[in-house]
């Protein structure tokens, strides 16, 4: 195993939007890069002799930018993230370096250890993020969590934090201390709501969470 230093990684959510993002090769690995990176907003450029058919078909409809050539000295400049997915280590290696030495974030898909950030597996829905890491160690074991977590949060949790994030605000306005807003939460946040959602009673589900803040109206 390689050289991974035990020390935790300090997670963060990276707001990418509208910000230049650098992926160095055009294969499979970097086809998922490109994916995660629109997704989020990132506007891509992709420095590669070769792509795949997707990535291909995104720089038709003009989603990224295709550098059609191989890595040269200087392409990461001014990006402020950098993913190195070449089948070279020592491409990616090199593009690595010159990211990290014009201080730009840098993924480097074959060696880590030479970036300094990697990619959580993750679920997603709406607002909601549910990232896993094994801090390098196991991706297909990131990968079988999130399969696990996928079955046991689905959609239904990206409709129940919508509906949640607008009662909030009432609730703000209706109970003054946090302390009671924490046990109005602890009481509201039931099971029985999301199982309403999954069955898709939207309506029924709302109807829910306006009643206990009803209630909460009528006790203050
Ligand atoms: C989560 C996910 C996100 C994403 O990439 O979008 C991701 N890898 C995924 C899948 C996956 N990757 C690999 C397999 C084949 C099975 C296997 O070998 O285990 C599978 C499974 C598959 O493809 O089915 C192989 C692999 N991966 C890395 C190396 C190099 C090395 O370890 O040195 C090699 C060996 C290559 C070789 O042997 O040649 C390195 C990294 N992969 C990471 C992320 C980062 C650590 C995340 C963590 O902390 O766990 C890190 C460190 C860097 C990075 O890329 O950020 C995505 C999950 C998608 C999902 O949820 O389904
Ligand atoms: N991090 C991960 O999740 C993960 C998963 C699997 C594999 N990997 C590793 O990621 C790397 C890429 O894997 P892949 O399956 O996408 O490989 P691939 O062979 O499908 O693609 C490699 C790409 O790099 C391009 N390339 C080669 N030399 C280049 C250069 N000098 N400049 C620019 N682009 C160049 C090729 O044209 C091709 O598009 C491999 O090192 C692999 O071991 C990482």
């Amino acid at each position: 195993m390689k050289d991974v230093k035990n020390v935790p990684c300090y997670p963060i959510n990276l707001q990418i939007d509208g910000r230049s993002c650098m992926v160095v090769g055009g294969g499979s690995v970097a086809q998922r890069k490109v994916g995660a990176l629109l997704a989020a907003g990132g506007m891509v450029t992709v420095v590669s002799p070769a792509l795949t058919k997707q990535l291909a078909s995104l720089v038709e409809d003009k989603s990224i930018i295709h550098i059609a050539r191989s890595y040269q000295q200087g392409d990461v400049n001014g990006f402020f993230i950098v993913i190195c997915a070449t089948d070279s280590n020592a491409v990616n290696k090199w593009a690595a370096e010159e990211g990290m030495g014009a201080g730009a974030l840098v993924n480097v898909t074959d060696a880590p250890e030479l970036g300094n950030f990697s990619v959580p597996s993750q679920i997603s829905h709406g607002d909601l993020l549910l990232t896993i890491s094994t801090g390098g160690k196991s991706p297909a074991l990131a990968k079988k969590l999130r399969e696990e977590l996928e079955e046991r949060y689905g959609p239904e949790y990206g409709i129940y934090l919508e509906l949640v994030a607008k009662a909030r605000e009432q609730i703000k306005e209706q109970l003054s201390t946090v302390k009671e807003r924490e046990s109005f939460w602890r009481r509201t946040l039931d099971q029985e709501v999301i199982i309403l959602l999954k069955e898709g009673k939207i309506k029924e589900a709302e109807a829910k969470i306006k009643n206990a803040i009803g209630c909460t109206r009528t006790q203050s």
